[in-house]
This record gives structure tokens, sequence and C-alpha cells, in this order.
């Protein structure tokens, strides 16, 4: 396990609505003392006796040594600097992929012992390597540093060389890595879609229990942010129980705390206590302080709003009591809010005051590095397409994020002197502009969630074809770009209409829903299956080509004729027409993709329906394919 992979997830943020810290939290925690995961007691290096004689060591031995320290880099800090420290002795005797492993080694214990300039100088010297894998390895270690920094306007420097390089390795866990990583950097700036788009890359066939439990957490961080605990309830769960199998308890809690985050966001405060109460114990027993004060602060906030004030007493002094180094913690601003409406309901203004300026001073942070993280993805923009119109787009959205920041901050501190002269005139006014930000919230969400409506098929709750190109586009890209190849299924129900009339339009509905879930069930990503025409459905198939594209299609036809009996249809089968294409067949463009499985389904139409058809060079009719949505042209365009 690489650094890349030493680390976790942390949620969505009240203020910054974004993930951060977690990735510390899974580095610091190799920091931990003598815990119940680490190995550091355990491991006797079955090395030791070779090291100790005084024969010089050979080439082999050397590598055993590397090998040996590489695979407890984390869990056995000590026993990896002893063997550091025996192999930099007689380093001229190192071949220059040696030397090179040996810096990896002492870069990565350097971070972990806390002395992170000596790590970050010795990652630059590594990315000057002459060979490809311990550039390419330099350069995720360090884009993961910055991103545990928060520095995201550095990382997202790293990215371009570091995805071209990667796109010459050969080892799959390493491409792994950088694909992991850089889904991390997505996900930290609000952009899971692409974040999920790297992962679907990542391919886990050689990956170990522990690996899979980073790879389930990453996917998990990005899906709690794209659409939400609920809608993902079961991937998110089996993203913890991986954890826990593997033996990583820490990531396994972080990720239970990032969801009681995102359920105490959504004001599911009931729902967040039945997910961080039956784990409290666990988490208390990891003895990680990050991880408590996530666990003390949102415990403390959900009981507050459900109005059991002693409760929340116990818990938010829990959490302060806790010793925090650090000027800035996202359970910070949780905590103190939480403290300082704690102490107001329970009549202490002096105390609630008090709490509200170290609340004040937490939000000062947090807004800053949310400013970062704007600049930061107005830069992942920039490079992502090239076109100054989004870049100049998202510095003028980052301008006047800004602006309302500074007039939020003008109007608090306003406030706050307010509050000394008079105190019944504050709450007024306090009551007032929470009733204002309320509205305001309230009908920002309005107005997000209509738009998403707009996207969605009311009846399916697939997303429609607009939104499916819109987000295709990117995975094609990143699909050639990695020359990994995507099928496109075009699945369309025969003679619709008249199923329609004999049935009637109720039944009707029943099918295209029940053809809506076979299909989910067929998608890597919600994202990749859309009700793309009235009796149409598209279902974009991830590294899969053609040929498989034709046997999953034939799964599909034996489940929707399958349907008749759950529909009491008697004797009248549902029948599809399935158009196949894949990004070989179509020139790995998406605009000859869904024309070509669009020729090829009316292939299969014209040949009497009930047919699977896969696109051949025979059906050249691609001149006439027109872009409706002149919208999406620039997609097209890359
Ligand atoms: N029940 C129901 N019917 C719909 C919905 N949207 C469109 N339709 C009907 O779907 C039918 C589509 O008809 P056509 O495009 O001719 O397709 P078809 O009858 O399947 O013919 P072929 O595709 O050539 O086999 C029309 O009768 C529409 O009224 C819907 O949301 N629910």
């Amino acid at each position: 396990m690489s650094i890349v992979r030493l680390t976790n997830k942390q949620g969505t943020c009240r203020f910054t609505s974004a993930y951060f810290l977690c990735f510390t939290i899974m580095l610091l925690l190799t920091l931990l003392p003598v815990s119940s995961f680490s190995a550091e007691n355990q491991t006797v290096s079955p090395n030791k006796n070779l090291e100790q004689s005084n024969l010089p060591l050979s080439f082999a031995d050397i590598d055993a040594l590397l090998a040996q320290a590489l695979e407890i880099k984390s869990s056995n800090k000590k026993e990896s600097a002893r063997i550091i420290k025996k192999l930099a002795a007689i380093e001229p005797q190192l071949s220059y992929r040696q030397q090179g492993e040996l810096t990896y080694l002492t870069a990565y214990n350097a971070y972990l012992t806390g002395d992170r300039h000596k790590a970050v100088a010795l990652h630059k010297v590594m990315q000057d390597s002459k060979l490809l894998l311990h550039r390419v390895r330099a350069s995720s270690t360090l884009l993961n540093l910055y991103l545990i920094e928060q520095n995201y306007i550095m990382g997202g420097k790293l990215i371009p060389l570091l995805l071209e390089e990667t796109e010459k390795v050969t080892d799959a866990n390493l491409k792994g890595d950088v694909f992991e990583v850089v889904a991390y950097y997505y996900t930290e700036l609000n952009q899971p879609e692409i974040a999920l788009t790297y992962l679907s890359l990542v391919n886990t066939e050689s990956y170990l229990p522990r690996d899979y439990c980073y790879y389930y957490n990453r996917n998990s961080a990005a899906k709690l942010q794209l659409y939400g605990y609920l809608a993902e309830q079961s991937f998110i769960n089996n993203g913890t129980k991986v954890c826990e199998q593997a033996g990583e308890f820490l990531s396994a809690n972080i990720l239970i705390s990032e969801i009681a985050l995102h359920l105490i966001d959504q004001q599911e405060y009931q729902l967040a206590l039945d997910i961080l109460l039956p784990k409290l114990s666990k988490a208390e027993a990891i003895n990680y302080n990050n991880l408590s004060l996530n666990f003390y602060s949102y415990i403390a906030t959900a009981y507050f709003h459900l109005n059991d004030f002693d409760q929340a007493l116990l818990f938010a002094n829990k959490a302060e009591n806790i010793n925090m180094p650090i000027k800035y913690h996202k359970s910070f601003a949780y905590l103190y809010a939480t403290l300082s409406d704690l102490h107001f309901e329970l009549g202490n203004n002096d105390k609630a005051l008090e709490y509200l300026y170290v609340y004040q001073d937490k939000l000062a942070v947090a807004l800053d590095v949310e400013q970062q993280r704007q600049l930061a993805r107005a830069q992942a923009d920039h490079y992502a397409y090239g076109k100054y119109r989004v870049r100049d787009k998202l510095i003028k959205e980052t301008d006047q994020a800004e602006a309302k920041y500074k007039a939020a901050f003008g109007i608090m501190m306003g406030y706050i002197n307010k509050f000394e002269n008079g105190r019944i005139l504050f709450a007024v006014q306090v009551f007032i502009i929470t009733i204002l930000c309320c509205s305001i919230l309230g009908l920002r969400h309005f107005q997000i969630t209509a738009n998403e409506k707009n996207r969605l098929d009311p009846l399916t709750k697939l997303f429609n074809r607009q939104r499916f190109v819109d987000l295709a586009a990117n995975t094609v890209y990143l699909h050639k770009k990695w020359t990994s190849t995507l099928t496109l299924l075009v699945i369309n129900i025969d003679n619709f209409r008249g199923f329609n009339q004999q049935h009637g339009c109720e039944k009707g509905d029943e099918l295209l829903k029940l053809i809506g879930q076979i299909l989910h069930n067929y998608a890597f990503r919600v994202e990749d299956v859309a009700r793309s025409g009235a009796d149409e459905f598209s279902l974009l198939l991830q590294t899969t080509d053609a040929q498989e594209g034709i046997e999953v299609a034939k799964q599909i036809q034996m489940e929707i004729a399958q349907l008749s009996d759950e529909l009491k249809l008697k004797d009248d089968i549902v029948n599809v027409s399935i158009g196949i294409s894949d990004t070989v067949l179509s020139e790995s463009s998406l605009k000859y993709l869904l024309c070509d499985s669009s020729r090829a389904l009316r292939e299969a139409k014209k040949n009497g329906g009930n047919k699977i058809f896969c696109f051949d060079r025979t059906m050249t009719d691609r001149e006439k394919y027109k872009i409706e949505d002149d919208g999406l042209k620039y997609i097209f365009e890359k």
C-alpha cells in the first residue's frame, strides 16, 4: 500500500460542502502508538539474520529487504525505519532502481514522522527519476500529500503530467492507485461524477482485501456526495463492511462518521444517531482523536436538534475535551455551533457568545479552504476543456462567491458587535436573519432539485437522454485516453403502441419502470443507464466490448421476456430489440457510438424485432446523423 492508499475520506462540511481532512486521518492513523491494528509488536523480520550477519548483502538480499520494508511501511514504522537506515548505509551498492525505492521509503517514513518538508523534497527528487514507475509513484504520492494538506492548486498542477505518464504504465495496481488519488482530487473539488469515471477505470483484479477497502471508500465518498446516502445505502454500507472485514476499522468508522455528517446536513438527525451510536464504543476503542471528535460532535449536534439537551451537552463536552493541536477540523464548526446554540437554550448567554466567537473563527478558515477549492476547480476545468469560456465563467463564479463570503462576514461581525451592546436587539436580528437565510437556502434547494428533476425521467427515475449524453461524453473521453473499451446498448420495446392499446397505459408505465429496474442492475454507475426515448433505453457497459455486450443483451432480453408473469399478461410476451456498438467499432467517438447503436437497433427492427444487432461497417449512414443539441457540440469536438 502506498501513501496513496493510506488515506480515507471525510464528508461534506456544512459550509464548504466538500470532503477534506480524512486522508489526514488515515495518514495520521499510522502515527498512532501501539494500536489494535498495528503490527508494531508482532513482526520479527525474516531477514534479520541476514542483516545481522557481517556478510555483504547480495543484490537479491537487498531486494528482499526493500520488499519487506514496503510491505510494513505503514503497519510497522519502527521496523521499516530500521531497514531504511541499514540500506542507506550501503546506498552506493544499490542499483538505480533500488536507490529509487529506498528514496520512496525514506520519504514515506519522513512524512509519517512529521517531517513533511523532507518528504516533499525527496518525492520531488524522485519525480526526475529515469524510471517511469518511480516518477509516477512519486507524483501520485505528492498529489496525495497536497490533498491531505488541502493544497488543491498545487495538487491540480501535478495531474496533467501524472496522467500522461500513467498512460505508459503497465502495472495495473499502480494505475489503480493513480486513478484513485485523481478520484480523490475530484471528490474534494465537489466533482464526484468525474471521480466515479476515474474509479470506473480501476482494475481491481489483483487487489487485496485492504486495497478493496480504500477503493470502496473512495467510491462511497463520491456516491455519498453525488446521490446521497439514502439512494446508495447498500453500496455505502457495503463499503464499511469491506473495511471491517479487511481489519481497516478506522476507515470503516470514518466512513460511518461521513454518512452521519451527510445525514445531519439533510436534517435526518435520528437516522444519524442510529448509525453513530451502535458504533460508538468501537470507534472510541480505536483511540484516535480525529475520529472521536467526529463522533462526539455529530452525536451532540443530532441530540441538540432532537431537543435532548442533556445528551447534547454531555457529548459536546466530551468533544471539547479532546486535545486537537490543529487550527481547523471540519467537525469544529458543528461542535461550536452546537455549543453556542446549546448554551443559548440553557440561558448561559455569556458562554453562548464565547462559543459564537470560536465558531466564527473556525468558519473563517473553512471559507479560506473553500475559496482555494473553487480556484482549483476553475483550474481543473480549464485544463479539462481548454476553453477560456469555461474558465472565465468559473473565475467569475469564484469572484462572486468571494464577494458573498465577504459580505456574510461583514454582517456577522456587525451582529457580534451589536450583541455586546444590546442582546435583545441582537436576538431579534438573529431571528430575522435566520429566517432570511432559511428562505434563501430553501429557494436554492428548490432550484437545485427542480433542475435535477428536469434531468430525471419522472416515471423510471433514470436519467434522461440529455443528462446521459452529457455524462457519457466524459466517460468516453476518459476511456479513449486509457484505451479501454465501452459498449453502448440501445434497447427498444417492440410494438409498445400495441402493448398500450391491448393492456392499457398504466400497464405500459409499469412495464417501463420494471425495464428501468432491470437495466439499472446491469449498470456500473447510475449515470450509465437512461430512458433515452418514449420506449427506448440506453445502457453503457464499462470495460466491455460488443461481443460481451451481446451476451449481456441476451440476458436482458430474457429477463424482460419474463416480465409477462409479473405483469400478469397471460400469453403475451414483451419483446425488445437491442442495437449494440462499442468504442472500437465507433472509433471512440460518442457521436458515432450513439449513431451506430441506433443504426444497429434499426436493423434489428427491420428484421422483425426481438433481435440483437451489433453495428458493423456495412451500415454506413453516419453522415446522416445530426447533432440535435448545439449545447453538446463542445463535447463532441473534444
Ligand atoms: N404507457 C406509456 N406509453 C408511452 C409513454 N411515452 C410514450 N408512450 C407510447 O409509446 C408508444 C411508442 O410508439 P412507437 O414509437 O410507434 O413505438 P412502437 O409501437 O414500440 O413501435 P416499434 O418501436 O417500431 O416496435 C406510443 O404509443 C406512445 O404513446 C409513457 O410514458 N407511458
